[in-house]
């Protein structure tokens, strides 16, 4: 087991330690624990935090708490955590001039502090548990920070540079510039972030969806609950009703939507690697196209806000690692799903096979009785027709199988995109708000409780206010 003893360096070498041999590697670069030459001379003490070089530990068995560190971190294949508290260093998620990389770690890193981190305390239901993760992809081995935009495209600037605000709900009111760090923190409650920071717009048919980012631009988007023929079959549909059921267009119309404008809901993407996952998370919420392949390590998140029926409403997109190696990382944010997107590559039969098996392993962790499943076919642009046609035909039957929606897109070109990620967001919310309705049960929200004391029942529900539109 323990390999054959190695002669160690001489004491006071001004190498590294190395010890070769033992069950873990150690390689310490400017250990302040070196031991004093035999001969006396006091050797120079070289402290960790002094160290021109970045520590490098591997597998190391402790956990470690760095307290403001200076250094920058390389940590290899660690099984604890890092616990950076308190870092005096700006954390902030654009061009960091210190790269932090993770491989391999099995549990999220606790940030105390990281901007990011608040983001997650919003909804602890639907946030990770011990603050966002720091998604990483895997060009982050040579150094570079990818918290940047992604080369592929000018990324819109929502954390760079200006976003419009857009102040009234219909979406073509005043508009104001505002910096990133005055605009509402997404945790805040949307009620009291009106105007909402930028995102989408949804009204019920007809309808348009404005998107302004920092490019300033108003986008019309068709949205309706029923998606575009064009976009998908009617046997691909789940939902075929015409527009959102009439308990949610009453609920919104009279404010009685609950906590649904405060919550933040979890939407997980998975599938085989390389079926393009990330690139159909970018191309929605940046607009952007990469061709170069950097697989995900463990999760990334982005956050899109919409309004929906005049109520706001964000969704959460986590995206997730396809890799075998990373799978067990991912897999550990599945849970609090409330959509699960299971993406295959309109190219590769394999990789629908396999799709049955993604979603077997999301819903262990989530209720299959409430998730909204989607079937999503990438890549569309790189079928012919014919091709086409013939995959569709067992995608179908394999949407009808797992009761998924299924939907064929294409990052590179965009086409079905954003109406995808509209039909997404309107389905989410519609069951967010039904959820709400149901669990008001007897007393509707927004009633108003009157305490009368003369009365023995002090608790009455005071004048239920007879719905006008309400079925
Ligand atoms: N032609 C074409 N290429 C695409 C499309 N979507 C993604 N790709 C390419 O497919 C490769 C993989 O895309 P990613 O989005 O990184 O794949 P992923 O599913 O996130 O991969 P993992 O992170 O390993 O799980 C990249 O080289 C993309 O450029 C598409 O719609 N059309």
């Amino acid at each position: 087991m323990v390999g054959s003893p190695q002669p160690r360096d001489d004491v006071g070498s001004q190498r590294p330690r190395v010890i070769v041999g033992t069950v873990r590697t150690r390689v310490i670069v400017g250990s302040a624990r070196a031991r004093p030459p035999p001969d006396g001379t006091p050797r120079p003490q070289l402290a960790a935090e002094e160290s021109p070089r970045p520590r490098v530990i591997f597998g190391t068995p402790r956990a470690r708490v760095i307290v403001g560190s200076p250094r920058p971190r390389v940590i290899v294949s660690s099984p604890w955590p890092a616990v950076v508290v308190a870092s005096p260093r700006p954390r902030a998620p654009v061009g960091s001039p210190w790269p932090r990389v993770i491989v391999g770690t099995p549990r999220p890193r606790v940030i105390v502090g990281s901007p990011r981190a608040r983001v997650a305390g919003a909804d602890l239901s639907s946030a990770p548990s011990q603050g966002a993760p720091q998604g990483r992809r895997q060009d982050e081995h040579s150094g570079s920070s990818e918290e940047g935009p992604r080369p592929g495209g000018a990324a819109p600037g929502r954390r760079q540079g200006h976003v419009r605000l857009l102040s009234t709900a219909q979406g073509v009111g005043e508009e104001e510039e505002a910096a990133p760090d005055e605009l509402e923190d997404w945790a805040q409650p949307c009620h009291t972030a009106r105007p909402a920071a930028s995102g989408w717009s949804l009204h019920s048919t007809p309808t348009r969806a404005v998107w302004l980012w920092d490019k300033g631009e108003e986008l019309e988007a068709p949205f309706s609950i029923i998606p575009p023929t064009k976009c998908l079959r009617k046997e691909a549909a789940l939902h075929v009703h015409k527009d959102f059921h009439p308990r949610v267009t009453c609920a919104c119309q009279e404010h009685r939507t609950g906590t649904v404008g405060f919550k933040i809901s979890k939407v997980i993407v998975v599938g085989d690697l390389s079926v393009g996952k990330t690139c159909l998370i970018n191309r929605f919420c940046k607009d952007t196209f990469d061709k170069n392949y950097k697989a995900t390590i463990g999760v990334d998140f982005e956050m899109e806000r919409f309004e929906v029926l005049g109520i706001p409403f964000s969704l959460q997109l986590w995206d997730t690692a396809g890799q075998e190696r990373f799978k067990c990382i991912a897999s550990t944010y599945y849970r609090g799903a409330q959509a699960i997107i299971i993406v295959f590559n309109l190219n590769d039969v394999a990789s629908l096979e396999h799709t049955k098996q993604w979603l077997a392993d999301a819903l262990k962790e989530n209720d299959p009785s409430s998730v909204l499943l989607f079937l999503v076919g990438s890549k569309k642009d790189l079928s012919t027709p014919a091709q086409y046609v013939l995959m569709e035909k067992d995608a179908l039957k394999v949407a009808q199988e797992m009761k998924a929606e299924y939907w064929a897109v294409s990052s590179l070109t965009g086409e079905n995109v954003r109406e995808f990620f509209f039909r997404v967001a309107a389905l989410t919310f519609e069951a967010n708000v039904l959820a709400e309705l149901e669990k008001s049960g007897a007393r509707r929200i927004g009633d108003v409780v009157r305490i009368n004391s003369n009365d023995n029942n002090l608790y009455l529900t005071a004048g239920k206010k007879k719905s006008t539109c309400c079925p």
